[in-house]
């Protein structure tokens, strides 16, 4: 593990300075370092990734810093666009050092995929006939990923499930599958293809659909930390935090923006570990409408102590051994900086980034607003959109800052005087 993940002041570093500190602190990363670099992916690369390439785009990777999870220090590596979500985490990640960070746990690896068996004339019977059937199809199920069941995963059971819906019924069978470190996507596809005739058989009906289910409700993962009130600007603070967030509970507009909030961090490491964004994305919000309101997807709560108490549990489909994880140097140099050895250690990471980025969002709405941090941070990019260039773009910015308008018209004049 990091020696130590609290590193302060890195702001004030140059990127490569801050390479090397992170470096000594997480040797086994230095033959990967320069992925991150460099970015990683050479066209070649890209053109064995998805058809069609005609390039890269480039994002920058950050590192979150001050994070313990269950006892271990570790830096977070952070793939994002947006300004102050870097800063943001690893604030409130400080914040928790002294209660012992975040604690995490999660389910199984289970993914599942949909069989959709269309005119079916007795569905509950059917339904029986399948069950009847069970042990022969799981094994003809795994019979299909023979590797997958030699590392102990493969498919594990069935859920039938007959939904009478607006225009017809549908027998719906879920193959239920141990995916190991993978996010499982194409072993559970398999799987479901080969499923599907006998399950028409079965049935007595036809198949139609054979495919994974993004609402991946079986592969839970859940982080929850304590903030001392004293840390977090006094009781006050603490109590608007959870009339906040409580909001979010009850009102699925403002449990959008909560949650995207969460998001920022999650999407983050998703994609600097090159899995999947848009399943952890429909994972994540098919659960917050799981009770049929959507709604935020953590809680906070103020303890015996009287301090902060906030927690999160989401569904998490993400991957060490597929997809671009394997085949991204930059998404293998970003794996090997977290130290994650199992995809459901990734995942518990993955959530408790997303938990502190949550936090971090709601304490700042809930004391001196977003725009503060936020556009303080974000001044150096209105800054470059102006024009500025070299030193410029950081005197533009305080000067925006200072005067407490961060826009461009106002980075355009204030880059006219600077030049003039
Ligand atoms: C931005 C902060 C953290 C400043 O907060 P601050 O209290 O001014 O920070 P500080 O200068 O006292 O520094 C404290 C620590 O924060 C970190 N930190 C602080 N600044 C930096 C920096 N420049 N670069 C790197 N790290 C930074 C760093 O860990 C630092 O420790 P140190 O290294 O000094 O020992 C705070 O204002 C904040 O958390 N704001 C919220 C930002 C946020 O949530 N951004 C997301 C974008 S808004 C959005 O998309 C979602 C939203 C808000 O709508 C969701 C919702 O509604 O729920
Ligand atoms: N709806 C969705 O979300 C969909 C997503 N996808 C995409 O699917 C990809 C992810 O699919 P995924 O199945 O994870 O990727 P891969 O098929 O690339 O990798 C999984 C395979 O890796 C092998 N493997 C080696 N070691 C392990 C291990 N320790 N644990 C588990 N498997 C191991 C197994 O294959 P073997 O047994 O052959 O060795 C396993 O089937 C992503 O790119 C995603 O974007 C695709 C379709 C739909």
């Amino acid at each position: 593990m990091a020696t130590t993940s609290r590193l302060s002041g890195l702001r004030n570093e140059t990127p490569e300075d801050r390479l090397q500190k992170v470096i000594e602190q997480v040797p086994g990363f230095s033959d990967q370092a320069d992925a991150l670099r460099t970015g990683g992916l050479d066209i070649e690369r890209a053109d064995r990734m998805i058809e069609h390439a005609i390039g890269q785009i480039s994002i920058p990777i950050g590192v979150a810093t001050n994070f313990i999870v269950n006892g271990r220090e570790v830096l977070v590596p952070m793939a994002t666009e947006e300004p102050s979500v870097v800063a943001a985490a690893s604030n409130v990640a400080r914040m928790t050092r002294s209660t012992g960070g975040f604690f995490t746990s999660s389910t199984l690896p289970l993914m599942q995929a949909q069989i959709q068996l269309l005119d079916v004339a007795d569905p509950h019977a059917a339904k029986l006939r399948i069950f009847e059937q069970r042990e022969r199809l799981l094994e003809l199920a795994n019979s299909k990923d023979p590797r997958l069941v030699e590392i102990g995963g493969g498919a594990r059971d069935l859920i039938v499930r007959v939904i009478d819906g607006r225009r017809r019924t549908h027998v719906v069978v879920h193959l239920v599958v141990h995916v190991g470190d993978a996010m499982g996507a194409n072993a559970v596809n398999t799987m479901a293809e080969a499923l599907a005739p006998e399950l028409a058989e079965i049935s007595g009906g036809r198949s139609l659909l054979r495919i994974l289910t993004n609402k991946a409700d079986l592969r839970l993962s859940r982080a929850r930390c304590v903030i001392p009130a004293s840390e977090i600007g006094g009781e006050q603070v603490v109590a608007d935090m959870v009339a906040a967030a409580d909001f979010a509970l009850d009102d699925p507009y403002r449990a959008a923006t909560h949650n995207k909030g969460i998001m920022n961090g999650i999407t983050a490491v998703v994609m600097a570990t090159g899995n999947d964004t848009r399943a952890v994305e429909a994972g994540a919000h098919s659960h917050a409408a799981r009770d049929g309101e959507y709604a935020s997807l953590s809680h906070f709560d103020i303890d015996a102590d009287g301090n902060l108490a906030v927690s999160i549990e989401l569904p998490m489909p993400v991957g060490l051994v597929g997809g671009a994880t394997r085949t991204h140097p930059a998404a293998q140099a970003s794996v090997a900086l977290a130290e994650v050895q199992t995809a459901q250690e990734l995942g518990e990471l993955i959530t408790a980034v997303g938990l502190s980025q949550n936090i971090a969002a709601v304490r700042a709405l809930a004391a001196e607003g977003i725009q503060k941090g936020h556009m303080t941070l974000h001044a150096r990019n209105v800054a470059v959109s102006a024009g500025a260039d070299g030193d410029e773009v950081d005197r533009v910015s305080a000067a925006m800052v200072a005067e407490g308008a961060v826009r461009v018209d106002v980075a355009e004049r204030i880059l006219a005087e600077l030049r003039a």
